[in-house]
C-alpha cells in the first residue's frame, strides 16, 4: 500500500507541474486577448478542449470525471486571464446556479440576480461579462421572460446547457402530513402539480419568485414546504420529504449563456434567430423553406407576441449549423427575402441533451 501511495504521490507531483505549465500558456493567451480587446471566455475552444481530452482518455479514468476535472482546470485558467464575472438568475442553489457552475466551473465570480431582466441588464451595462438564464423546459415549454428579453437585447447567445430537473418536496417538517402550504416558482409548482394534488390535496399552493426563495420560506415558517432541488434543501438545512415529484423523469431544462458575441464555429454548432413575417397566407411556410432547401435541421420554433403591435408575432428558431457555414449564410439570406425583420441572436457549440 505504501508503495502504491508513493506512486500516486509521484503522479500528483507530475500533474501539478504540468498544470503550472498549462497555466503559463493560459496567461500568455490572456495577454494576447487583452492586447486585441478579445473576449476571454471562448466557449467553442473550451468545447474542443473538453472533447479532445475525453477522447484521449483510455478508459482507466472515467470520462465524466475527465470532463469535470478539465472543466475546473479551464475555469482556473480563465481566472488567470481575467476576473470573469457571470450574472445568473439566482438566488444561490437554484437550477440556474447549477447551470452556471456547469458552464464556467467554480473559479469565476458568480453574481446572483433576482430577475431575468436584471441578468440581461447587468451584462448589457458591462458589470458582468456573461449571463446564464433558463430558456425552456421539456415539459412546460418556453421561459417567456427570457425570449422577450432576447428580442430586444444586443446580447448574443454563446452557449447552452441542459440540466435534468429533479423536483423534491423539501421542508423543515418531519413528514408531509405536517405541511399545510407548499410554495415554489410557478414552473416548479406546475412540474409537480399532479403529485401535489394526489399526495397533499389539503395543502395550499403559493407562487414565489424562485425555488430558492421557497426553500428560504420553508426554513423559517412552520408547516411550509418548498418544491425545489436537493441543492436548495442542503443550502437551507431542510429535509427531503419526497424525491422526484416532477411530472416526468425526462424533465430537463435548457439554459443559455449570454455574452457580447456568439461563439466561434466548432463544426457541431447551433444557431438561434428571431424573425417576423408579413401578414399574408403561406408566409411562414415560405420563410421556413429557406432552411428546408439548404437541408438545415430546425431544432425548435416558438412564437411570441411582438409586443409592438397587438396580434403580431415574432418567431424564435434554433437550427443546426453556424453562421460561418456557407449553407447557413444562404438560408439566412433566403429568410431575409421573406421576412421584414431577421436578427441573429446567437451561435454556440451544440450540446446533445443526453450528454448533460
Ligand atoms: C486559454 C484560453 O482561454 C480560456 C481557457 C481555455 C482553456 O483553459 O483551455 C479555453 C478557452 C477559453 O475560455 C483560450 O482561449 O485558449
Amino acid at each position: 500500500m505504501a508503495e502504491l501511495r508513493a506512486g500516486i504521490d509521484a503522479v500528483d507531483a507530475e500533474i501539478v507541474r504540468l498544470l503550472d505549465r498549462r497555466a503559463s500558456f493560459a496567461r500568455r493567451i490572456g495577454e494576447f486577448k487583452q492586447q486585441r480587446g478579445m473576449a476571454v471566455y471562448a466557449p467553442a475552444r473550451e468545447r474542443v478542449v473538453l472533447d479532445r481530452v475525453t477522447a484521449l482518455g483510455e478508459g482507466a479514468f472515467p470520462k465524466r470525471g475527465l470532463e469535470a476535472v478539465f472543466r475546473e482546470i479551464i475555469s482556473s485558467s480563465v481566472s488567470l486571464e481575467t476576473s470573469l464575472k457571470v450574472a445568473y438568475l439566482g438566488p444561490e442553489a437554484t437550477f440556474t446556479h447549477e447551470a452556471a457552475l456547469r458552464s464556467f466551473g467554480t473559479s469565476i465570480e458568480l453574481q446572483p440576480q433576482t430577475t431575468v431582466a436584471e441578468v440581461f441588464a447587468r451584462v448589457e451595462r458591462g458589470e458582468a461579462e456573461h449571463g446564464v438564464v433558463p430558456v425552456e423546459n421539456s415539459m412546460e415549454g418556453a421561459v417567456t421572460h427570457t425570449l422577450d428579453e432576447l428580442m430586444n437585447s444586443p446580447l448574443k447567445v454563446c452557449g447552452e446547457v441542459y440540466l435534468p430537473v429533479s423536483q423534491n418536496l423539501i421542508s423543515a417538517e418531519e413528514s408531509p402530513d405536517k405541511v399545510s402550504l407548499v410554495c415554489s416558482h410557478p414552473m416548479a409548482l406546475a412540474q409537480a402539480a399532479s403529485w401535489l394534488r394526489r399526495e397533499l390535496p389539503g395543502a395550499r399552493l403559493e407562487e414565489v419568485e424562485s425555488t430558492a426563495e421557497a426553500a428560504r420560506r420553508a426554513s423559517v415558517q412552520p408547516g411550509v414546504a418548498a418544491v425545489g432541488s436537493a441543492l436548495a434543501a442542503e443550502a437551507h438545512g431542510l429535509k427531503v420529504l419526497a424525491r422526484n415529484i416532477q411530472e416526468a423523469r425526462t424533465n430537463t431544462t435548457r439554459f443559455i449563456v449570454l455574452g457580447r458575441s456568439w461563439a466561434a464555429r466548432t463544426g457541431k454548432d447551433k444557431t438561434s434567430v428571431v424573425f417576423s413575417v408579413k401578414d399574408r397566407p403561406g408566409v411562414l411556410k415560405e420563410a421556413l423553406s429557406a432552411f428546408a432547401s439548404e437541408g438545415i435541421n430546425l431544432t425548435r420554433i416558438e412564437s411570441r407576441p411582438s409586443r409592438k403591435r397587438a396580434w403580431t408575432y415574432v418567431f424564435f428558431a434554433d437550427f443546426k449549423g453556424h453562421p460561418d457555414e456557407e449553407k447557413v449564410r444562404r438560408a439566412l439570406e433566403g429568410l431575409e427575402e421573406h421576412c421584414p425583420y431577421v436578427s441573429l441572436i446567437g451561435a454556440y457549440p451544440e450540446v446533445p441533451p443526453e450528454a448533460s
